[in-house]
């Protein structure tokens, strides 16, 4: 790239990367067209109860809609609704909590939805679904504990009335609360007094099922199977849902033959269940709780208590019907035959032969009753199974041995929220059934990976509380600030009823809550409409599945975080609450990383993608807003100043010359990446002008994949014909400064000039440095000064509503202009899942017939196998050296240009 090596895009020489701890100056110096809302640094300290503020309350939009959205802008606090499932062993909660949506006066948008046609008459607008679902479970003899949980969360204000949801209303003592399992009639009158509330009782069944069905349909891999040691997510399809067995294995045992919404019949069921395990364990052992028997089972010998076949037939096999001599022939057999008492056996065996004794029981019959129907599929539910490795290989074992492999044991994730789910889902109105699997975003907060997302006594009411949980738990010294050496994958030798497998390592307290996160209600989120088949769609390109890639991987982000807790701090001031905020966000991440190297499948499927958003889920979560945000103001004015020069220089080639470098522009910006270690490192050993003049050497065809002869072809042609230019291009952008502004910008430059719409999507919300949504009109408002071509696109496209620009090159041609856009993609993450963007993004792909993915994120890490049905480019610069290794055989910094055609 010649013209640019000794060309006055090379001036910014003497910017240096290196950051200085000058954050205070530089955030004075924001001026009123700040590219970023200013953060939250400032920690609510109230503990006071929620409460519905009404005050300034406005009516947003047009006051004739019939159910117009009301803005409650001092409302800040989440307002919930509740139902419950009171079972004979434990309560479920799950509990709704909506904040009020204070959406922020973005210009862009309003041009932008008229642009695209996008209208809110197709969006439902009561009731307002957004909003978050927790899963909570108490001990049923404790109850007085899950009643001032709710109290203290102030979760009984909110119910329902005959219009749908109704506000928190203290003064409301008529709240009617729904409720199912035994115990909603048991403790109708305790509920009424200690809360005020009625409990409305709903049939336990009908919940049950109605819990199976939203969650089989509504969440990706909610069902899993387990064998000898192996979680395996199964993507059930929709319409192969049924029929199913349910088996619920609570205290006692159902199990319901589902064959459809409501439709089912519960055929059978065993009075030996969870309650049977726990209760005569109890006895047997004097444990004190649950989760102590559990863990006793896992150093447990059975062999000890049980009767073998070997021991009735003299250690040999029963052959002739199939039976090993370490067979169990008889749970507890052996006890008979012993002149033992009960001291004398060691509470691990008895602990394990119950166990055993009673998954066997409950798999057999379960075999039992879906061979009666016919039924391939049969999905355990209930606390009993609790997350439990071993509980789950021995019920699957019994399945699979009495069905010769035919029949199938699923787990579900949210096992024992199945009934408090179906209770929820009854309240009329609020339209959570019909919900969709791209609606619907799982998260895991802090307290996960320590108190499996359930935090007793008072709720976490404010920033400052969570993090004086933080600085307890670290305190405590429970849990590890980094990750721990992971244990290989487990194995299980022969499975089944001969030895037993999975046996697990230390139980967690309460793991079976560990596997549940929040679940995000966005109704607003689609699938990306340009995916050429969803069910094979797969964002993440990495397996995290394989043990040595998730090592390097959970390893690699744990060595990145004391960098990015300084950045964090730096970005709201170096104050002391930024400090703290930033040990306690790194005392959070750290613990997420240390449970996923334990346990990488416990927050569901993961992929690379999951993993890079959780970071900055964890962020937001101790309030920090932009993390990079001085960086990449930097870096915009850094580039912003050279960019009228670099235009000119483009300006003087040649058509196919000028495509080849804008191509080589946009592969080169890319190298500003301040999530890639090795190009962190790098800046500090640099300036801007030696790391891309280092990074334009590196730009010499062919690129490692290169397909930009092909790309050319298209955009030009060969010979004389010309070729239809496209309609519309979605340019999927990435890093603020140079990738946006020399890189992306002036690409974004040249389809506008061949006729093509350009429609730049953006991040929502700040992930690393990549440019978000609303920083790009101010971004390219600066631009434009110096560009007629985008400054014409610019207007058109909505984004220059209130900036008045000269005509540069003096030319009167005021013909219209193809439009320039900005649409947010609905992520907050360097990475994208198609399955869920913006409506914005789903209307404006629909013209579109071209799709530029840049970046390592969204190119490389998700979407390199995306196909689409519209023509593809893929650009990013491989700035990692292990997945430049596997992912194209070659180096770190080599670039990949793959362009494909509509598929
Ligand atoms: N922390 C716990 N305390 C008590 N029982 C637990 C716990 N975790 C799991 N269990 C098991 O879960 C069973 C209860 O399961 P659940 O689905 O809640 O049924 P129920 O509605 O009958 O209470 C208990 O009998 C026990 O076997
Ligand atoms: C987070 C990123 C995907 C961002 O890359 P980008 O999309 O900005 O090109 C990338 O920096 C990355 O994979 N970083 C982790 C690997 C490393 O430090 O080498
Ligand atoms: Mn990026």
């Amino acid at each position: 790239m010649e013209a640019l090596k000794a060309d006055p895009v090379l001036g910014i020489d003497g910017i240096i990367l290196k950051e200085e701890p000058e954050a205070d100056k530089l955030r004075e110096s924001q001026t009123e067209r700040e590219m970023v809302p200013p953060a939250g640094n400032s920690i609510h300290r109230s503990g006071s109860r929620p409460q519905l503020d009404l005050s300034k309350a406005a009516i947003q939009g047009n006051f004739e809609e019939r159910d117009p959205t009301i803005l409650l802008p001092n409302q800040s606090d989440d307002i919930s609704h509740l139902a419950l499932d009171i079972g004979g062993s434990l309560i479920k909660l799950v509990y709704f909590s909506r904040r009020e949506d204070r959406s922020i006066d973005d210009k862009r948008k309003k041009t932008v939805k008229e642009r695209l046609g996008i209208s809110n008459g197709n969006r439902r607008s009561y009731p307002i679904l957004g909003g978050r679902l927790h899963f909570v479970k108490f001990e049923t003899h404790k109850i007085n504990e899950c009643l001032e949980f709710i109290s203290s969360k102030q979760l009984h204000r909110g119910g329902l009335d005959s219009h749908g949801w109704q506000s928190e209303n203290p003064a409301n003592d008529n709240v009617v609360i729904k409720a199912t399992g035994g115990g909603a009639y048991k403790f109708a009158d305790l509920f009424k007094e200690r809360l005020g509330v009625s409990l409305d009782k709903e049939d336990e069944m009908d919940c049950l099922v109605a819990g199976a069905n939203f969650l089989l349909k509504a969440i990706r891999h909610e069902a899993f199977t387990h064998m000898e040691g192996q979680k395996e997510f199964v993507q059930i399809d929709q319409i192969d849902l049924f029929p199913y067995l349910l088996v619920n294995v609570g205290s006692g045992v159902s199990m319901i033959k589902v064959d459809g919404d409501g439709k089912f019949q519960r055929v059978s069921g065993t009075n030996v269940g969870g309650g049977t395990y726990w209760g005569l364990g109890r006895l047997l052992t004097k444990c004190k709780s649950f989760d102590e028997l559990l863990e006793l089972s896992q150093r447990g010998d059975n062999r000890t208590i049980d009767m073998l076949v070997g021991d009735i037939y003299g250690g040999m096999d029963y052959n002739k019907i199939g039976l090993s001599a370490s067979t169990i022939a008889s749970s507890f057999g052996k006890a008979i035959s012993e002149n033992k008492e009960l001291e004398d056996y060691r509470p691990e065996d008895i602990s394990l032969s119950l166990l055993r004794m009673i998954s066997y029981n409950i798999g057999q019959i379960s075999y039992l009753n879906a061979l009666r129907f016919g039924l391939k599929r049969i999905f355990f539910g209930g606390f009993f199974i609790r997350g439990h490795a071993y509980t789950m290989d021995t019920i699957s074992f019994a399945v699979q041995f009495w069905s010769k492999g035919d029949m199938q044991a699923m787990f579900l994730r949210h096992e024992g929220f199945l009934g408090a789910l179906g209770a929820f889902m009854s309240y009329e109105k609020h339209g959570l059934d019909d919900l969709m699997v791209h609606q619907l975003v799982e998260r895991f907060p802090m307290g996960a990976p320590y108190t499996g997302g359930q935090i007793h006594g008072p709720p976490l009411g404010d920033l400052n509380e969570k993090i004086s949980w933080m600085e307890k738990f670290v305190l405590k010294g429970t849990e590890i600030t980094a990750p721990v050496p992971m244990a290989p994958p487990g194995t299980t030798g022969l499975g089944g009823f001969e030895v037993p497998s999975a046996r697990g390592g230390t139980l967690r307290p309460d793991a079976s809550n560990l596997n549940v996160g929040v679940l995000h209600l966005v109704p607003t989120l689609e699938v990306f409409p340009l995916l050429v088949d969803l069910k094979k769609y797969e964002p993440n390109t990495i397996d995290l599945g394989d043990h040595s890639e998730l090592e390097y991987w959970l390893t690699l982000l744990s060595e990145h975080l004391s960098d990015l807790v300084d950045k964090a701090v730096a970005s709201e001031g170096g104050t002391d609450d930024a400090k703290r905020r930033g040990d306690a966000f790194a005392c959070a991440f750290s613990a997420h990383l240390a449970r996923l190297m334990e346990e990488p499948a416990a927050y569901g499927k993961l992929g690379l993608a999951n993993l890079l958003e959780l970071r900055e889920e964890c962020l937001r979560e101790f309030q920090f807003v932009d993390a990079y945000r001085t960086i990449k103001q930097r870096e915009n004015e850094a580039s912003l100043a050279v960019l009228p020069d670099l235009l000119v220089e483009l300006d003087n080639m040649s058509e196919e010359r000028r495509l080849l470098t804008l191509i080589e522009g946009v592969l080169a910006a890319n190298i500003f990446d301040w999530g890639s270690r090795a190009c962190v490192d790098l800046y500090h050993k640099g300036t801007i002008i030696e790391i891309y003049r280092m990074s334009r050497n590196k730009m010499q065809r062919p690129w490692r994949v290169d397909d930009f002869d092909l790309f050319k072809k298209r955009m030009l042609g060969s010979g004389d014909k010309r070729p239809q230019p496209h309609k519309r291009a979605l340019l999927f952008v990435d890093n603020s400064g140079a990738d946006i502004i020399l890189g992306m910008l002036p690409l974004a430059r040249e389809l506008l000039r061949h006729g093509t719409e350009v429609v730049l999507v953006a991040n929502s919300l700040p992930a690393l440095n990549d440019v978000t949504a609303m920083e790009l009109p101010d971004i390219v408002a600066e631009a434009a000064k110096h560009c007629d071509i985008l400054r014409r696109a610019a207007e058109a496209g909505g984004l220059l509503v209130d900036v008045m620009v000269n005509s540069l090159d003096g030319s009167k041609d005021n013909s219209p202009s193809v439009p320039l856009m900005v649409v947010e993609n609905g992520c907050g993450s360097p990475c994208i899942d198609l399955r869920q963007v913006s409506s914005e993004l789903a209307a404006a792909a629909k013209d579109a017939d071209l799709i530029v993915l840049e970046g390592m994120g969204r190119a490389l890490h998700t979407n390199f196998n995306a196909r689409f049905k519209c023509e593809a480019l893929k650009l990013a610069m491989v700035k990692n050296q292990r997945l430049a290794e596997k992912l194209i055989k070659g180096n770190i910094y080599d670039c990949v240009c793959r362009y494909e055609p509509a598929s």
